[in-house]
């Protein structure tokens, strides 16, 4: 199972959180976000994939960004097309594609998307675009018969190992932290991740 920790932006933080056995590290590059880095973040981890996320920005402000941050992934969080995506493919960086769930319908949304994405990521609708803290109605996945993997994100905080430790969807890859684990936006608790991220990898689902 892929861990994701996201909206880091400090540098001393970032050592920390490297260390607390996550897989994928997240960087959020959308101004109105409180956890928004504003220009390079003053040290990347070297030894997590680097995942640069974005709500509806241009392809070329994504292409500088993959080369500055130095990203293995692009998130996209905002109301991109599948045509969009398909731009993104010769950057040579793989994509995930966020969708907020809040019916059926918007589960089957994500059909076209499926051959120009590496991963989903299923989040609660807010008007922000993300970081809302909130949780979605996870049977809403069993709606979910695609091929592409997914994240299960939303509002997971140090409280959601059993409900994690009951949920099972065939394509279910990882899950993504973030409100539910700071001191304060954009400062995540490293201690608490670790505690969080070792239990979570020793059950059933260390694959
Ligand atoms: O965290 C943000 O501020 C944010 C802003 C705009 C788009 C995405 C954002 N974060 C992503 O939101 C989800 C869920 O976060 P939370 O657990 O509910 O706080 C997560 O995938 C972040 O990558």
């Amino acid at each position: 199972m892929i861990v994701k920790v996201c909206g880091m932006r400090d540098a001393e933080n970032i050592r920390q959180v490297e260390q607390t056995g996550a897989d994928w590290m997240g960087f959020i590059d959308y101004d109105r976000s409180p956890r928004y880095v504003k220009g390079v973040p003053e040290y990347l981890p070297a030894s997590l994939q680097k995942v640069g996320v974005f709500v509806n920005a241009s392809l070329p402000h994504i292409q500088e960004r993959i080369a500055d941050w130095r990203l293995d992934f692009v998130q996209l969080h905002g109301k991109e097309s599948p045509d969009f995506c398909q731009q993104l493919r010769p950057t040579g960086v793989k994509v995930i594609k966020a969708f907020s769930l809040h019916t059926p319908e918007d589960v089957q949304a994500t059909e076209e998307y499926v051959p120009y994405c590496d991963y989903f990521l299923f989040d609660t609708p807010c008007k922000e675009y993300g970081g809302s803290g909130k949780t979605f109605d996870w049977e809403l996945l069993t709606h979910y018969q695609g091929s592409v993997p997914f994240l299960l994100s939303g509002g997971l905080n140090p409280t959601s190992l059993e409900a994690l430790s009951a949920f099972h969807h065939p394509q279910w890859a990882g899950i993504d932290l973030n409100s539910g684990f700071e001191q304060a936006p954009g400062i995540k608790d490293a201690a608490s991740l670790s505690t969080f991220i070792h239990s979570f990898k020793q059950n059933k689902y260390n694959f």
